[in-house]
């Protein structure tokens, strides 16, 4: 049997949403953003993408990178459109998304890539290392996040869309001051991922949380 005749102009092109982050831990905010975004923009999948070493986070110790990758697994594991990239993580060096955008185009030569971030990293974003060729690279989608304004802090035209997505309260911080005065974590972030930390032992040094 021959392919399926190809519909339009060409090939539909797959549509990958990608979110980066330290996931220190990863919590419901991460995945209800992701979960949005992918609802509101049409997306075949979403790739987690943790950072290896994120250099703007440097104020304290992060945690292993192979933690808070495991994290991200167990969090996403129910979620058929979740994946979870390795290629922050196992690259040497300081983590910069024109690298990461790079490795995840040449892996997926036939995706549109769509740059999920909260309004806080883009508000930043023009401190991104190579900032001005982010947006060759992805469409980037900014959303909503309690305690911090969505605005647009000059991207190029078309290159960015705000959208809003249901307010979750949560930061990895939060969480891991949390889990050093010992208070609880459930239901911050998912099951697994309590469980997780309790099992490493994460989190439990005050100074290292903040
Ligand atoms: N509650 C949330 N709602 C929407 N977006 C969020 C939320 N929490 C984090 N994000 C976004 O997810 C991405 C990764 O965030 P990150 O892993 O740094 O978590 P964080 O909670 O901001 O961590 P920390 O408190 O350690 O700075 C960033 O783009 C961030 O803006
Ligand atoms: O490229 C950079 O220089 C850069 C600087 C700071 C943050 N980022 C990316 O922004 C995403 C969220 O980062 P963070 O530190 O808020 O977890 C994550 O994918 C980081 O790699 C990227």
């Amino acid at each position: 049997m021959g392919e399926q005749p190809e519909l339009g102009d060409g090939p539909v092109k797959k549509r990958i949403g990608v979110m980066g982050g330290t996931f220190d831990p990863i919590h419901h905010g991460h995945l209800v953003a992701a979960s949005e975004v992918a609802s509101q923009f049409h997306l075949d999948e979403v790739i987690f993408v943790p950072t290896g070493e994120p250099w703007q986070k440097d104020r304290r110790p992060v945690s292993p990178a192979e933690d808070r990758y495991l994290m991200t697994v167990i969090a996403t594991a129910s979620n058929p459109q979740f994946s979870v990239s390795r290629i922050d993580v196992d690259r040497k060096g300081p983590t910069y998304t024109t690298d990461t955008l790079r490795d995840l185009r040449a892996e997926h030569a036939d995706a549109d890539l769509f740059f999920i971030t909260g309004a806080d990293a883009l508000s930043q974003i023009f401190s991104w290392r190579n900032a001005e060729e982010l947006f060759d690279l992805a469409h980037f989608i900014g959303v909503t996040r309690p305690g911090h304004t969505l605005s647009d802090p000059g991207l190029p035209e078309g290159g960015v869309s705000l959208v809003e997505v249901p307010a979750l309260a949560i930061s990895s911080t939060d969480c891991r001051v949390r889990v050093a005065s010992g208070e609880p974590v459930w239901y911050l972030v998912p099951d697994g991922v309590v469980r997780y930390i309790d099992k490493r032992r994460l989190y439990l040094d005050p100074s290292s949380t903040n």
